[in-house]
Order: C-alpha cells, then structure tokens, then sequence
C-alpha cells in the first residue's frame, strides 16, 4: 500500500503550490485538491473511491471537474466518502446544476457517475485491505482527518484542524502509527488568524506533539505560501524529541501489505 502527495500547500502560488490531495495506491483519493489536476487521464481513470476531510474549496477544488472529465469514460460511479455535513455542501452547494450539473442523476437515478456515501468518526471502510477511517478534526467547518492502515503500517492524516482534544487522544490510541501528516498552515506572527480559521499555528503544532505518546515521524503540511519560510523555520525548530519534516508533492510514503 503506498501513499503519494500530490498537493499538501495551503494556497497557490505557482507550480509548486498544489492544494490537498493524497492517492492511495492508484484507485483512492483522501481529498480532492489541485494536486489532482496532476493526474494524467489513464490516472483519473483508476480513481475509484475519493474520502474528503471537508468541504472547503482548497480540499474539493478538482472534484467537480474529475467527475466530468472521466465520469462518462467509465462504467459505475465513483464514490465519494465523507461526513453528513461536507455532503450536504456538495449536493445544496456544488452539484446543484447551478455551480455544476448534479452528476448524482446523471446520466440517470441507476447508475449515476457520482455516488455519495456518508461515513462517521470512528468508521472503518475496508477496501481490499486498505482501511481507511475518519478521525475527528476541528475546523471552520465540519471537517475530519483519516487513518490509512494496511495492517502492516499506518499513516494519520490530520486535515485541516485546530488544537483538537479527540484528534490527540485517537492518535495516541494508535500505538503502531507510522506517519504523521499534520496541518500547520500559519507562523506565530499569525496565531490570531489561526484562531479565528481553525488552523494550527506553528507553535500550536508544537504543543500538540508534545501531546502525544506515540511517536510517528512527522511531516508538515498546509503551510499558507505567503508565509511558508516563515512556518518552516518556526516548525523545524521544534525542541522535543520528534523529528519534524516539511511534506512536499510527489512525496511518498509505503504502508507494507496486509499481514
Ligand atoms: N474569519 C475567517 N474564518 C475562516 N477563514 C478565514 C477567515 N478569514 C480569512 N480566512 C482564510 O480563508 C481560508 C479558507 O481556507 P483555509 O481554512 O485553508 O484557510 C482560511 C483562511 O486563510
């Protein structure tokens, strides 16, 4: 089981700059950002399963366009798997046939190119030994995290979070965890604006890996480009005893098959 990055940036800025998005192996997307937009056709192609953590534009942005670029070039829907609250965005708000056609209906109610699926907290979907399952967040908006697990290693995503008491304490309860792909998309200089968009300031981060009694490697993620050099040299600093890496695009991580 393997995860790529495709985009991990909190904003654009240039070809560097890609939003949300990771693909598992070849066929699951967790999130749906311009990262995507990186795909080739024969890569859209495979995307069967799409988890999103929330509904935020940065996190949902190449959905709609994925959906009809590839919808009619396949045979049954592509799911997308996500919290009540994010779905009911996506049909009031985005496949509304104002913004884009509501391709739940189309080309019929049978066998739509689009299916939404509800999944909860704590719920584990298990596709062909890649279990995926959500994780609480806090945010502007209702919004998750994911645990990927093959069985024989695991990665944390955190999402677009504030300091959050349950995401921290379902971390610690993984006592295996590999990887940990967490938010921290302000400088200090900016804790105030943190606040008010439920985000994790860099020293935010730091307290929150003092937090943990699991001892995953660390990748940053999120950072807001205009202050990128600002983030990284705040979050690099960290003086506990983890080690902390910026994610980048084309990153991969290996998660080993099921046991
Ligand atoms: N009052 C606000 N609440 C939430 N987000 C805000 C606010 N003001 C500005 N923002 C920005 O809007 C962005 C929406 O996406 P993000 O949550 O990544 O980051 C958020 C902030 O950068």
């Amino acid at each position: 089981m393997r995860v790529e990055v495709l985009g991990c940036s909190g904003g654009i800025g240039g070809a560097g700059f890609l939003t949300t998005s990771l693909l598992v192996d070849e066929d699951i997307l967790i999130d749906c950002g311009t990262g995507v937009g990186q795909l080739s056709l024969e890569a859209l192609l495979r995307i069967e399963h799409i988890f999103l953590t929330h509904a935020h534009l940065d996190h949902i942005a190449m959905l709609p366009m994925l959906i009809d670029t590839i919808g009619d070039l396949r045979s049954r829907p592509i799911i997308v798997h996500a919290g009540r609250e994010t779905l009911k965005v996506l049909r009031e708000h985005v496949f509304n046939w104002l913004v884009w056609p509501d391709f739940t209906v189309i080309p019929g109610y049978v066998n739509p190119m689009l299916r939404l699926e509800e999944i909860r907290c704590g719920q584990t979907l298990n596709l062909a030994g890649r279990m995926i399952t959500p994780i609480p967040a806090r945010h502007a908006v209702p919004a998750t995290g994911y645990l990927i697990d093959s069985g024989n290693g695991s990665l944390a995503f955190s999402g677009d979070t504030a300091i959050c008491e349950e995401q921290i304490a379902a971390l610690n309860a993984i006592p295996d965890l590999r990887y940990l792909i967490i938010e921290a998309a302000f400088p200090e200089s900016q804790r105030a604006m943190a606040e008010v968009s439920c985000h994790l300031s860099s020293g935010m981060l730091h307290e929150v890996l003092r937090r943990l009694t699991v001892r995953p490697e660390v990748f940053v993620t999120h950072l807001k480009p205009g202050y990128a050099e600002e983030i990284a040299r705040e979050v690099l600093n960290y003086p506990g005893d983890a080690e902390l890496r910026l994610l980048a695009a084309g990153q991969r991580f290996e998660l080993g098959q099921q046991a």
